[in-house]
């Protein structure tokens, strides 16, 4: 099939300019003879005037150009349409973009969209909320929501957020039921994966996959905050098993498990986060799998 591409560019997103890649998308696919546009992204978020174009027009692929927050929006309104997804990385952390191998080099980037090697990948639902790459509540949630008030964005503000935020961390009150039992943990935070990591190639769910069926979660459990940096990258390591569970829960500071459904009593309304995005929070919190949700543009080798 013919292919016709929109591009979504997110005007604010990373906070590096964008004129240099937009240029160069527009000279490669002229080149190569390839129909497309390029759209802005939209604040609300919500893409359904889409729909009409891409059937009229027979739109083929949606690339996003911008970071998780966008790939969120742009796939949660339009993952029913027969479309594919691509994404040049344009983001402060772009989590999901580099769990699928799609590098932040814009010509490498723009070649894999060009090449059109799709695979399905999965997602996950919070409560009733669209996610594609890692959602969780408590300390890494605060820094969403932090990161979100401060006028500049990229990987220097969400450092110095994640910073601050450290020396203020607190644990909360969690009962979390999952596999059919459940059990009461204070923790830092949950993290849901479906893709490997926060952004940036920081890694905290070594295992996830994008299209396993599985979400990885990792509890980082009340300890000495002396402590919390050397646990932390212990977990880079780690390879707990679901069976060990209960008896790790005693005896370790981060649990790291695979489930397609869990589901966490907020006792304390720790904040949430779904993709790096601040959301409301609320008392009962439910992330199961969407299997097979859509299909993205990859590196062949992905
Ligand atoms: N046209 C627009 N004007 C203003 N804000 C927009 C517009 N389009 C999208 N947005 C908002 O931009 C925000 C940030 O987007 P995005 O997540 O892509 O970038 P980022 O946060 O810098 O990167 P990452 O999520 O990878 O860390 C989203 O909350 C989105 O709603």
């Amino acid at each position: 099939m013919k292919r016709n591409i929109v591009f979504l560019s997110n005007p604010i997103s990373g906070g590096a300019k964008k004129d240099n890649a937009l240029k160069q998308i527009e000279e490669t696919c002229k080149q190569q003879a390839i129909q497309f546009e390029i759209l802005p992204t939209v604040a609300s978020g919500n893409y359904d005037f889409l729909r009409t174009k891409i059937h009229d027009e027979k739109v083929t692929d949606i690339v996003i150009i911008g970071g998780d927050g966008s790939v969120n929006q742009v796939v949660q309104s339009l993952h029913q349409e027969k479309v594919k997804f691509g994404i040049i990385p344009f983001g402060s952390g772009n989590g999901f973009a580099l769990a699928a191998g799609i590098p932040k080099n814009i010509t490498r980037a723009i070649n894999i969209i060009l090449e059109g090697n799709a695979s399905v990948v999965d997602a996950f639902m919070v409560n009733d909320q669209f996610s594609c790459m890692l959602s969780g509540v408590g300390f890494d949630a605060k820094v969403a929501h932090d990161f979100a008030t401060k006028s500049s964005r990229g990987l220097i503000t969400y450092t110095q957020q994640s910073i601050i935020n450290f020396f203020k961390a607190h644990p909360y009150q969690f009962e979390v039921a999952v596999d059919g039992f459940s059990f009461f943990t204070e923790a830092f935070f949950i993290s849901v994966a479906n893709a490997n990591q926060f952004g940036n190639n920081v890694t905290i769910a070594p295992k996830a996959s994008l299209n396993d069926g599985m979400l990885d979660v990792v509890i980082v459990q009340k300890m000495n905050k002396a402590k919390l940096p050397f646990a932390i990258l212990k977990q880079l390591r780690g390879n707990n098993k679901m069976q060990q569970l209960v008896e790790d829960m005693s005896k370790k500071n981060i649990l790291y498990f695979q489930t397609n459904k869990i589901t966490i009593n907020n006792i304390k309304h720790a904040p949430l986060h779904i993709d790096g995005e601040p959301k409301e929070t609320a008392e009962k919190i439910t992330f199961e799998v969407i299997r097979d949700c859509f299909e993205l543009l990859q590196p062949s080798t992905n």
